[in-house]
């Protein structure tokens, strides 16, 4: 009998115009290794067994993405990105629906700008949510004690470290439950910055994946001056 690997699609939201990168494009097109960002990106789920498919939500502006090799890849499709990152990944589910994804199909949205994602860590958070009921997401305890800040700019308390994790990305959750949920989220003008967050909106509880810390998203020049130093 042999193993299937598990079906998913993906999205990947980079519609961004990286403003706190303060550099002279999108910073999912500065260059990392020879190659733009975005690239390094993508390679991780197209060398994945299992994807169906995968959406880019890209600016209706954006002049860079026709340039790029995997453009030309049948396995993307290009969306339209939104005013925010969360309506970019509701246009890049509805584009999902629209080619014929399932609602019970596993979806899978990752930043753009996170361009080290470890294989491992993909295979991982796939195995760890497979059988999953809601689904759940990539995530690393934190390892720094937090401050919680005053209206003073003064440390007003220390949490306890313990009880925090990280949200990265991939998000991982089942396609109709999710649009459904980002959806809603969204019409009710509720604020959301990652898909778990609309989930738990919805009142479900998605799971906390241990990940490697180094899936880093490039949003200051630092970032990527530490991924070229790796
Ligand atoms: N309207 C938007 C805003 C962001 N993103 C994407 O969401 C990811 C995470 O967002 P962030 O790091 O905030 O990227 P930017 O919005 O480009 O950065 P900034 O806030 O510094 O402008 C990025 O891959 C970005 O391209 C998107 O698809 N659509
Ligand atoms: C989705 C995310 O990467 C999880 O940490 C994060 O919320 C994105 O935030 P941004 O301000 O859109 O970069």
């Amino acid at each position: 009998m042999t193993d299937h690997p598990l079906s998913f699609w993906v999205v990947i939201p980079a519609a961004g115009v990286g403003s706190r990168m303060r550099a002279d494009r999108p910073k999912q097109y500065l260059p990392l290794n020879g190659r733009c960002l975005i690239e390094h990106t993508l390679d991780c789920f197209l060398d994945q067994p299992g994807l169906s498919g995968l959406v880019v939500c890209l600016s209706p502006d954006d002049e860079w993405w026709p340039e790029l090799a995997c453009a030309c890849d049948p396995r993307i499709t290009r969306a339209d990105g939104g005013r925010e990152r969360a309506d970019s990944v509701l246009n890049g589910l509805q584009a999902l629906t629209a080619l014929g994804a399932g609602e019970q199909d596993w979806v899978l949205v990752h930043d753009a700008a996170r361009p080290n994602l470890a294989q491992s860590d993909l295979q991982t958070l796939l195995a760890t949510l497979q059988h999953d009921p809601i689904g759940g997401l990539l995530a690393v305890p934190v390892r720094d004690t937090l401050k919680l800040a005053g209206p003073d700019g003064r440390v007003s308390s220390t949490p306890d470290r313990s009880l925090f994790w990280q949200a990265y990305t991939p998000q991982m959750f089942r396609l109709g439950a999710l649009r459904t949920a980002l959806s809603d989220a969204l019409a009710a003008g509720v604020a959301i910055t990652d898909e778990a967050s609309a989930m738990e909106w919805a009142g479900q509880a998605p799971r906390l994946v241990e990940g490697r810390a180094d899936n880093i998203k490039v949003t200051r020049p630092e970032d990527l001056e530490f991924l070229r130093r790796r």
